[in-house]
């Protein structure tokens, strides 16, 4: 594998990409890039081709049409191993009959470090995600949560300029997936690798990415910095998405009636239709001319709603009038 080295040009460029299988299109003209340093979360619905995006990137697929540069140069044609890259699978990919620390020495091995060496690498390599200890078990006397960790010791071992993680957590409870976020995020701002990530959750994409793009049946719809991704979705498709709940369909568009512009103890009072807990506190449906407004109470909030009305005053500047794509 050779080192990149061209620190003018980003570390990823994706330039006007297409993959199709079928008629449809998996991939239809990405355009993206990524610097050094930088986490870019690729989300979106199940199907719309992120897997495939991070394959045609990992140079396990081949594109139709369009290039993949690293660094400058162009690899749409080069093997996986040409790529200064490591990923991390979904199922993570551990090899069964090798240890912790042998799944985790592999790659500097296929790079020709020796073994003492990798053995080394393959240490350090486990401190990092907290697993040091547990260097000599076998994969099948790991949990779950450990053998997520050992896969990503695996992928930062060679030292990769880019990290590709498809879905990391997925295959976590909750609880789990809560503490290997925040670890995960540690070790993104730690590690100077670029590292891509594909989710569905928007959760993950909010808390570990400092840009997403969002895709929807093969194209990406959206792109940018995730705070203003997330406050201003361009459709109303981004939006639900998003995880916007208040959308009214209003002439020329959909109203999104986001939480920031609904301010609570000001103006009239509206009754109180639904009031259900919420991981995040009490989540309460108010009946406003509007539509039927989703709010979320913080346990502080919640313990003053008393009668069955609520005072709420939505604050129209911030509210924004979308395009419906929804249905396209
Ligand atoms: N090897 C393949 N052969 C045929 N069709 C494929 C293949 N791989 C993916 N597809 C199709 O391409 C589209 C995009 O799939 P892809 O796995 O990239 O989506 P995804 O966004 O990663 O979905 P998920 O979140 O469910 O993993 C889907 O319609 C899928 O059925």
């Amino acid at each position: 594998m050779q080192p990149v080295t061209n620190a003018a040009s980003p570390l990823l460029e994706l330039q006007s990409v297409w993959k199709s299988y079928t008629a449809a299109p998996a991939v239809q003209d990405v355009s993206l890039t990524l610097r050094s340093g930088e986490t870019l979360a690729l989300l979106g619905p199940s199907g719309c081709g992120k897997s495939t995006l991070l394959r045609l990137i990992a140079g396990l697929e081949r594109p139709d049409a369009g290039r993949v540069c690293m660094a400058g140069q162009d690899v749409t044609l080069s093997p996986p191993e040409r790529r200064n890259l490591s990923m991390v699978f979904q199922d993570y990919a551990l090899f069964p009959h090798l240890n912790v620390a042998e799944n985790v020495a592999y790659g500097p091995r296929m790079r020709g470090v020796s073994r003492q060496a990798a053995g080394v690498t393959a240490l350090e390599a486990l401190a990092r995600v907290g697993l040091e200890e547990l260097h000599a078990r076998r994969i099948h006397e790991l949990s779950g949560g450990q053998q997520q960790r050992v896969a990503l010791a695996r992928a930062l071992a060679p030292g990769p300029a880019l990290l590709l993680l498809d879905e990391p957590l997925s295959n976590l409870d909750e609880q789990l997936r809560t503490s290997l976020r925040r670890d995960l995020g540690r070790l993104f701002a730690e590690t100077r690798a670029g590292v891509l990530l594909v989710t569905h959750d928007q959760r993950e994409a909010l808390s570990l990415a400092g840009r997403v793009a969002l895709m929807r049946a093969g194209k990406v719809v959206q792109a940018g910095e995730t705070g203003a991704v997330f406050s201003r979705p361009v459709s109303a498709w981004a939006a639900a998405f998003l995880g916007e709940r208040n959308l009214f369909p209003q002439q020329g568009g959909v109203l999104m009636v986001p939480e920031r512009a609904v301010v609570l103890g000001q103006g009239e009072a509206w009754p109180v239709l639904q009031s259900v807990p919420s991981e995040d506190g009490t989540r309460v449906r108010l009946a406003h001319p509007l539509g039927p407004l989703s709010v979320t109470l913080s346990p502080r909030e919640a313990a003053l709603l008393s009668g069955p009305s609520l005072q709420a005053r939505v604050n129209m500047a911030e509210c924004l009038t979308l395009p419906d794509d929804r249905d396209v």
